[in-house]
């Protein structure tokens, strides 16, 4: 008995058309974004033997203003590169950052400086100064920008009840946990009242229920405040979470763009499909893919799995099938999560073979998903 090839563990499940195409686009037009990249590539150059590293090509899109856009891709794919584009650390080899309408990749020396001020950032190790109180930590952006000492105190006291943690006034960063060290990064970056927040991996030294704190804390502020968040995570459970709009960035280019409900409802890329993946999961549970066969026992039942896609997608689906094609349907497992409000998983259906089924069943049982736009494929049998 041989276990089916498409059920190996981490193994993409096949493929099936978009019902819905998305292209890759700009995500805002040039009026209402906060961030445009226009025509950018970023090149390394050779340095002391070591070659050139092409770290970004072609990249064009928009950040909505207002928006909480993740910026995901894996190790190496060009994120930090990104990021160091929009605060104006780095210089794009071709083409122009702008951000809230200024080139900030032609600025310099002191006008960059006033630019980076309305750029705040956080980071994955929260680089707060140990020899500083949270409070001196929040402080010191309104230090280099010149705010009268009184002017400062008052900001400080607003920022830290703005992330939750007036009662740190005094503490250093090595008495706090990883999440009050976030909120004073957050509180730190906000400082200047930024129109921009740049997030880099800053959850990802926390534990689950922390980013989870973390991340709600910047909703509210995006909410409440209308700053544009940036955020940018090797993980899906951030973007799921957070983000109205998507970038999927693999080997430097730009692959899918758009809100993160259409891009992860209909993921084309295999990038993103394997985001998706890492939510949704793509293989069976072992008890079962260790049973199914792809030769059909005289009984028993055909596997069949179907894609969920979209809001409410599926809710009644198997009730319906099982009555209007009169068929004892199993249901062998499932997994669906919701993603930007759309539903996105599979069922994975039993079909009974034998006298009352057969071949047939199967048959029509696919013909009824296909015209219901629901992308099926039969995996084997298990007896
Ligand atoms: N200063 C630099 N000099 C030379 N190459 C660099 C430099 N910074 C980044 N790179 C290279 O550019 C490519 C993109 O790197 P980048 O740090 O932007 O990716 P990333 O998606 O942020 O990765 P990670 O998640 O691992 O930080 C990589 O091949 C990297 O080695």
């Amino acid at each position: 008995m041989n276990v089916h090839p498409s059920l190996a563990i981490g193994q993409p499940i096949e493929k099936f058309d978009a019902i819905s195409a998305h292209a890759i686009s700009p995500a805002a037009t040039a009026s209402d974004a906060m961030v445009r990249f226009e025509g950018i590539s970023k090149t390394y150059p050779a340095y002391r033997g070591k070659p050139g590293v092409n770290a970004l090509q072609n990249i064009d899109f928009a950040i909505p203003r207002g928006s909480i856009t993740g910026i995901i891709g894996r190790s190496g794919a060009g994120k930090s590169s990104l990021v160091r584009l929009i605060n104006g650390l780095e210089r794009p080899t071709t083409g122009r950052v702008v951000v809230d309408n200024r080139d900030i990749s032609a600025l310099s020396g002191r006008d960059l400086r006033l630019a980076q001020r309305s750029i705040g950032m956080i980071f994955q190790h929260f680089n707060l100064l140990s020899s500083r109180t949270a409070a001196a930590n929040i402080a010191l952006p309104l230090e280099i920008a010149g705010w009268a000492k009184a002017d400062i105190r008052a900001r400080v006291a607003e920022l830290l009840a703005l992330v939750g943690i007036a009662d740190k006034h005094d503490r250093y960063p090595s008495e706090l946990s990883g999440g009050q060290k976030q909120r004073v990064g957050i509180a730190r970056a906000l400082a200047t009242r930024p129109s921009v927040l740049l997030s880099d991996e800053a959850t990802s030294a926390l534990d689950p229920q922390t980013t989870r704190a973390i991340l709600d804390l910047l909703a509210n502020i995006n909410r409440e405040l209308g700053v544009t968040i940036v955020l940018i995570t090797h993980e899906m459970s951030v973007v799921r979470q957070l983000a109205g709009d998507v970038v999927v960035l693999d080997a430097g280019r730009v692959v899918e763009s758009g809100h993160v409900a259409d891009i992860f409802t209909y993921p084309k890329h295999p990038i993103t499909q394997s985001f998706l993946a890492e939510v949704i999961g793509d293989s069976l549970p072992v008890s079962l893919a260790s049973r199914i066969v792809s030769e059909q026992p005289p009984a028993g039942q055909a596997v069949i799995r179907v894609q969920v896609r979209g809001a409410g997608a599926g809710d009644t689906m198997v009730a319906r099938l099982a009555r209007e094609l009169g068929l004892d349907v199993s249901l062998l497992s499932a997994r669906i999560d919701e993603i930007g409000g759309q539903h996105v998983g599979s069922l994975t259906l039993g079909i009974p073979l034998g006298m009352s089924g057969g071949e047939d069943a199967t048959t029509r049982t696919l013909a009824w998903l296909s015209q219901y736009q629901f992308p099926a494929e039969r995996l084997g049998y298990v007896a």
